[in-house]
């Protein structure tokens, strides 16, 4: 293992992918709140958006409480040191919606894709640049390719701009050596241009190992929610990250003691579930479901009787990706069927 030991630089998401699970219903007191909390712990970098990102208020991912520009500008004008970060899924918000963020006063701007289409990215990395917006690649569900190809999608993404890119591990599939080749790879590819990211997911437990993994392979950019707050199992959870990168001399500007209080006094009391490795969510790590699928899942139980569980798992078997949320109901009512046909043939 190569031990590169530069400082990490944590980004929390609480307020992105942590919107997920409060069904995207946080407020500006909230959203301040947050941002006080993590400003004062030394997180530099903090990410508003709705869950599926800028645009993403829709009947098909879920419309958000507050407008996210309104929670945007509450976030800028809290943070005294952190920049604020927003993220973009092509197709879901438009440059549009990139430059209201900018006028909002976002610094950083975060381009989703699924990994193997980061060259619908470049005219958003094209626009953010032109706005003078830091740049950040974000490959969705990188279990879903190897780390050469996923290392040759990086490098489309900074071509056209990113100035970091990060491995995605969105279905919380990536165990250990996953993570950590995918990491090697972007590095030996992208290393001397831009930075490497990680943004891990709980849904296997190994958020945080893959986090430490990611950090001691080049990732200087790391990802955490507070409290773990975020789709499935949650995200690596940050004051853990911070911990436990202390324990091991990563360097970064975070405060320990100061960001495990943000998570305890701050976000645990506002929590409508906690995150939790369950059925649903191992399963989603095991068969590699896009975290955000789980509360459509669980939905959809409610609504057809079919667990969510065996929804997720037959999702990760179409091989759905981020944006066929509304599949999940086509999988119900084909289980559904089948259900019924068997029956009738006994
Ligand atoms: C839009 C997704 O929720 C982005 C993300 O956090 C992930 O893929 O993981
Ligand atoms: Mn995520």
């Amino acid at each position: 293992m190569t031990e590169i030991q530069r400082k990490v630089r944590i980004t929390d998401s609480t307020l992105r992918d942590g919107s997920h699970a409060m069904r995207h219903r946080f407020t500006e007191g909230q959203v301040r709140g947050i941002v006080s909390a993590l400003d004062t712990a030394g997180v530099q970098v903090i990410e508003v958006s709705h869950g599926d990102g800028l645009g993403g208020s829709s009947f098909n991912y879920g419309f958000s409480g507050t407008d996210e520009f309104a929670l945007i500008k509450a976030a800028v004008d809290e943070a005294e040191q952190a920049r604020i970060a927003v993220l973009l899924l092509p197709g879901v918000g438009t440059i549009h919606d990139l430059k209201h963020a900018h006028d909002c006063g976002a610094q950083v701007a975060r381009i989703a894709t699924h990994c193997t289409e980061a060259d619908v990215s470049i005219q958003h990395f094209a626009a953010a640049r032109d706005l003078g917006m830091e740049t950040v690649g974000f490959l969705m569900l990188s279990h879903r390719l190897g780390p050469e190809e996923l290392a040759r999608q990086a490098r489309v993404m900074v071509d056209a701009g990113a100035q970091c890119v990060y491995v995605v591990d969105s279905a919380g599939a990536l165990i250990l050596g996953d993570a950590q080749e995918r990491i090697k790879a972007l590095y030996a590819e992208i290393g001397h241009q831009a930075q490497v990211g990680f943004h891990g997911h709980q849904n296997l437990s190994l958020g945080v190992a893959n986090s430490v993994l990611a950090a001691q392979n080049g990732a200087l950019q790391i990802d955490g929610a507070l409290c773990a707050l975020g789709a499935g199992a949650g995200n690596a959870p940050t004051e853990v990250v911070a911990a436990t990168f202390e324990r091991l001399g990563i360097a970064t500007d975070v405060d320990v003691q100061r960001v495990m209080q943000a998570a305890e006094d701050v976000v645990k009391p506002m929590l409508p579930r906690l995150p939790w490795m369950d059925r649903a969510a191992i399963t989603q790590g095991h068969a590699g479901v896009y975290s955000s699928f789980l509360l459509h899942a669980e939905r959809a139980e409610e609504r057809y009787g079919v667990p969510a569980h065996e929804l997720l798992q037959r999702v990760g078997e179409l091989g759905y990706v981020g944006g066929q949320e509304d599949m999940i109901i086509d999988v119900a009512l084909s289980i559904l069927e089948e259900r019924e046909t068997a029956g009738s043939a006994r």
